[in-house]
């Protein structure tokens, strides 16, 4: 039998969180506009393409803002800031906690230390200089001696929204073995079919036993969806069924609609966690190192890039084109390019390109054909789309309200065709697209590791009352990031970056860039590692801190 709930006052609890005594006290700064506003996403977002995407559930995103708007920063000595998590305790004071059942547990009792540190954050800046603030910093993910639920009372959720990713059933079934075999709890169910599944689907019940062989398998044994989120109906499913955690498995999207999830469920005064997996092949979530899954596609790409290759040296003047996924952010084309170092040249959606004339795509092309007698090319299905959109309609958006993407290689393939032809010069160009091929694959065993990681930390998280949270990787360890960081702005391929250089190293292509190109993305960089820095929002935490200490006003 359980033993019984210590009440938080007399426990001798060393993590729950509102910490020790000695502890700085969090203060909740009312605005963070006001303290990140150099970071532009964060005010409005409706003329960005993300922002556009969800205007047709614009009033609950501004919901969703409403979480960045209670940040929890807590500041420390040196220009340190912790960006605290929100938990259950925050909005239901009184809530017992009890022991964490690992700590009986014979596999995980023989390491030493195992319950993280209560002070143990990560910081997100790595590179720091000696007289630089200390800079931002995340709860460090992990177990806690002492939890917020009980293994009997948790009844558990997982659901999977959006696009496919290598590492989907890995995650999940690596949530129900974490929390059955860390933590004993048994009831665990999965919504089908995405955010609808919750009103419109009928449930799966999880066990280990279940899920078992579940990794092996591209795709997610749930399924997914696009659009349909409906929070009222969401939040009531949750309540109706008596559900107290939620794992939600998602890319931006679905990040963006667990945050507006956790404040309904915060509204209603549920002791329910929220807490989100961040998923994505096109590896444009912020904050984190990467997302799972990533290496997988990078992986599995070289096969197609191969084939391209195969295939171009062996006809005259062939020329292999392969395209790869990434809507908005370059980085699958960008290290498949840098692995295989049999690609020519790499287009992605961040750095723009055109066709004609001196320093174009089509002399390049010309060039390499008559060097080598053949050359690939990768492209990134966002890449060139302002160059297509002259000659072709829009088609529309998805049912989440992203925009559907004309298709770059089809039309790359044609222009290039028209270019030779005209110019009478013969060649063989063989288009592969390999990518719903490599986002349905299993994921790798480096991925299935990651993943493994990722869901037992955030099993951590939720038990330990944690709400309102992605977990992440950063920097090689994990912690937890509010829900609005993860959806305020998109990890984006830098132009500017040393990374982007190495790869124009790597092909030799052009760069297609005039200088007002390169200076506007200089600026943007400077913008990003502001940001990441945080050094002028740190500066006003600090100073507000030493305003609000002091009882004076400014
Ligand atoms: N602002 C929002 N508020 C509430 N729900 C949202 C919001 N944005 C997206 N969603 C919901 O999240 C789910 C997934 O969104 P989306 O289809 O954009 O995929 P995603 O999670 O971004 O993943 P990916 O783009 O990597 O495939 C959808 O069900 C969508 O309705
Ligand atoms: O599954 P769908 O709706 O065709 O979406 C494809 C999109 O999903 C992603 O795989 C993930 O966002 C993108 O790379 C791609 O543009
Ligand atoms: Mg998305």
């Amino acid at each position: 039998m359980a033993p019984p709930p210590a009440s938080p006052a007399d426990s001798a609890d060393p993590d729950p969180r509102p910490a020790s005594a000695s502890a700085p006290v969090p203060i909740t700064i009312p605005s963070p506009r006001e303290l990140l506003h150099h970071h532009h996403h964060l005010v409005d977002r409706r003329d960005t393409p993300r922002g556009r995407a969800w205007e047709p559930e614009r009033s609950r995103r501004g919901e969703a803002m409403d979480g960045a708007a209670a940040a929890k920063l807590v500041p420390g000595e040196a220009g340190y800031v912790l960006e605290d998590v929100p938990h259950v305790s925050d909005y239901l004071p009184d809530l017992p906690t009890y022991p964490n059942p690992l700590q009986d547990n014979p596999a995980y009792s023989v390491v030493k230390q195992y319950f993280v540190n209560p002070d143990d954050t990560v910081c997100q800046k790595i590179v720091v200089h000696k007289d630089g603030p200390r800079g931002n910093h995340f709860r460090r993910a992990g177990p806690r001696q002492r939890v917020y639920f009980e293994p009997d009372e948790v009844h558990a959720c997982i659901v999977t929204c959006g696009g496919l990713c290598p590492g989907l059933n890995t995650v999940i079934r690596e949530i129900v073995c974490g929390l059955s075999d860390m933590y004993g709890v048994t009831k665990i169910l999965g919504i089908q079919g995405g955010y609808r599944g919750f009103y419109a689907r009928n449930t799966t019940t999880l066990t280990p036993k279940i899920v078992n062989d579940i990794h092996k398998r591209g795709g997610t044994i749930l399924g997914s969806s696009r659009g349909g989120h409906d929070t009222m109906k969401i939040v009531d499913s949750i309540q109706d069924r008596g559900i107290n955690q939620v794992y939600v498995i998602g890319g931006d999207g679905t990040q963006r609609g667990a945050g507006v999830i956790f404040e309904e469920v915060k509204r209603r005064g549920l002791k329910v966690s929220v807490a989100g997996i961040p998923k994505t092949i096109d590896n444009d979530i912020p904050v984190i190192d990467k997302s799972f899954g990533f290496d997988t596609a990078v992986e599995e790409a070289q096969r197609a890039i191969n084939a391209a290759h195969v295939e171009a040296v062996s006809a005259e003047n062939g020329i292999g084109l392969v395209k790869l996924m990434g809507r908005h952010s370059g980085f699958i084309a960008h290290y498949a390019t840098l692995a295989s170092r049999d690609v020519d040249c790499c287009l992605i959606p961040e750095s723009p390109f055109y066709l004609e004339g001196e320093g174009g795509l089509f002399k390049y092309i010309e060039k390499r054909l008559k060097d080598d007698g053949h050359m690939v090319i990768v492209v990134a299905e966002g890449a060139g789309q302002k160059l297509i959109a002259e000659t072709m309609q829009s088609i529309g958006k998805d049912a989440s309200g992203n925009e559907l993407l004309l298709d770059v290689g089809l039309w790359l393939s044609q222009k290039i065709n028209e270019y030779f032809k005209k110019n009478k010069m013969t060649i063989n160009l063989k288009y592969i697209d390999p990518t719903y091929m490599i986002r349905a694959i299993p994921s790798n065993a480096s991925d299935n590791v990651y993943c493994t990681l990722l869901a037992h930390s955030v099993v951590h998280g939720a038990m330990a009352g944690y709400t309102g949270f992605t977990i992440g990787q950063v920097n090689g360890r994990h912690c937890y990031i509010p829900f609005y960081r993860i959806t305020e702005k998109q990890n984006r391929v830098s132009i500017t970056d040393r990374m982007w250089a190495r790869l124009l190293s790597s092909t030799n292509q052009p760069s297609f860039l005039c200088n007002k190109v390169v200076e506007e993305a200089k600026k943007e960089q400077e913008r990003t590692a502001q940001l990441i820095d945080g050094s002028p929002s740190h500066r006003k935490v600090n100073e507000k801190v030493a305003v609000s200490n002091s009882g004076g006003t400014k």
